[in-house]
């Protein structure tokens, strides 16, 4: 066995630092008393080309708890639209790029930190995490990685003996470092803090940076503008993808300020989220949320909305025009997707187009009326299905607790007609691998908020990590 740290070993690529000075600061890490590692993704180490066997937990801590070894840290410059208003004021204000690396994958991932101290950017706040706050990230991200949807991930979560006063948690709560591991950090409100300077040339300068680095394909393409004209009518499809995913995975995000939006289209920042209980388009999951700005059924618009803004700083350098045209489009792809993903999650691959769309709005009209669990309904329908449902209707969802008036009965015949009229056209072929479609796009384990709380209380209570522990396996789905 080598003590070499084999996160040291890495080859660190300085893609954003090589933009200079104007797109960051660079910054110290704050130093802890004390180190415990309460969580390593070693689902994520083969990515980096690691072997988990391989790496130690005093290679995390060492890298990820006490920042040995790997400089500058940079924290990153942004502005962004909070709850829809301009805030000049932000930035990396608890975190920092602490390095970037290319993944065997061939894509460039950051490792960003959260709770690292503070910055130029911390407005007087401690820099810190709160270890509740590092629990639920965690969570977040491996069961929305589980659920099919394109996130970062966090790759440890360090306890760090501090005491954090908080205005959402009995205080004094204890402190985490986290690292994360993302696609990029470089966020819609970049931008904009770069209109804010009237910067047009560092605008351009991060645009190309972005297409080099996250959307390579489009430099086949000779000319820039058009380059530009493609890169946004991709993140436009992106973004909307994106959206379709928390949607069909019944999560809310909660804070969808233009500061919380990767360039990349990827899902980042679990702070108040929450996975629905059952359908309800006005579910508001952040308390300071008082008008429901962000509740789970305004996200695709509120995605638009934030793409619509990008067009103020991207219009610097691309016709806004052209912009516009790439826009026009954001519907129809939020609507394929979601479309596809639920019809995925109700077992199928291929519906022709009008059974499709019924059978979408028939589910979402059951879901609704009934108020049944959004994720039991999908795991219930995932247990009971059996191939014999294509040749009996009266057999689909047999058992069923959820409909108790005479109208909900009437729904489900009549959403029960129509799955069976579907199953009609399959082959048994076919029919086999629904039972597996279901299974895979309907993970057993739903992140509710009484889960997560669970897991906390024991955390908090006994300091016992073992249900957290199973729960992120389970998440993972590891046996
Ligand atoms: N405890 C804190 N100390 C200093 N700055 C903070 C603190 N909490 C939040 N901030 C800053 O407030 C802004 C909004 O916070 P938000 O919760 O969206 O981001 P974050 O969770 O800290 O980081 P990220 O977006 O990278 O996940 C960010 O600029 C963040 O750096
Ligand atoms: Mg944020």
């Amino acid at each position: 066995m080598t003590n070499i740290n084999m996160f040291l070993s890495l080859e660190y690529e300085r893609a954003l630092e090589s933009l200079g000075y104007d797109y960051f600061d660079e910054v110290a890490a704050a130093e802890f008393p004390c180190h415990h590692l309460r969580f390593r993704n070693d689902q994520l180490l083969p990515i980096l080309g690691l072997d988990p066997q391989r790496v130690t937990d005093a290679d995390f801590i060492q890298v990820f708890g006490k920042f040995v070894g790997i400089r500058p840290f940079l924290a990153l410059r942004y502005h962004g639209y909070q709850f829809g208003e301009y805030n000049s004021r932000l930035g990396d204000g608890r975190g920092f790029l602490f390095g970037q690396v290319r993944g065997t994958d061939g894509e460039l991932y950051d490792f960003g930190t959260k709770g690292s101290g503070t910055t130029p950017y911390s407005r007087g706040a401690d820099g810190r995490l709160t270890l509740k706050g590092g629990v639920r990230e965690v969570l977040a991200a491996e069961a929305l990685h589980g659920l099919g949807v394109r996130t970062s991930r966090c790759l440890s979560l360090i306890e760090t003996g501090e005491h954090l006063w908080r205005g959402d948690e009995p205080s004094p709560t204890r402190s985490s470092v986290m690292v994360r591991m993302s696609r990029s950090h470089i966020r819609f409100g970049t931008f904009e803090r770069l209109r804010y300077f009237k910067r047009r040339d560092l605008i351009k300068t991060l645009l190309d940076h972005v297409i080099d680095y996250y959307y390579p394909h489009l430099l086949q393409q000779q000319d820039r503008v058009e380059q530009y004209r493609q890169f946004y009518a991709e993140l436009v499809k992106r973004v909307a993808e994106l959206a379709a995913q928390w949607m069909a995975a019944g999560f809310c995000h909660a804070v969808l300020n233009t500061d919380n939006m990767s360039i990349t289209g990827e899902s980042f920042d679990y702070g108040p989220y929450a996975f629905i209980p059952t359908y309800n388009p006005v579910f508001t999951a952040a308390y300071f949320d008082y008008y429901g700005r962000y509740c789970y059924g305004n996200q695709p618009s509120i995605c638009r909305l934030n793409l619509e803004m990008l067009q103020q700083p991207l219009g610097m350098v691309i016709p806004v025009a052209d912009m516009e045209a790439g826009l026009a489009a954001y519907e129809e792809h939020y609507y394929q997707a979601y479309r596809q993903l639920m019809l995925n999650k109700l077992g199928f691959e291929q519906v022709n187009e009008s059974q499709g769309n019924e059978l979408l709005s028939r589910t979402i009209e059951l879901l609704k009326e009934t108020q049944v669990g959004y994720h039991a309904f999908f795991t219930e329908l995932t247990q009971q299905f059996h191939p014999s449902w294509r040749d009996d209707v009266s057999q689909i969802f047999e058992q069923v607790s959820f409909c108790q008036s005479a109208e909900q009965q009437v729904l489900l015949a009549t959403w029960r007609e129509l799955y069976h009229h579907i199953l009609q056209d399959l082959s048994t072929d076919e029919l086999a691998k629904m039972a597996e479609r279901l299974e895979e796009k309907n993970p057993k384990t739903a992140l509710l908020r009484p889960v997560i709380e669970e897991v906390w209380a024991a955390i908090d209570r006994d300091d016992n990590w073992q249900p957290f522990d199973e729960l992120v396996r389970r998440l993972q789905r590891k046996k």
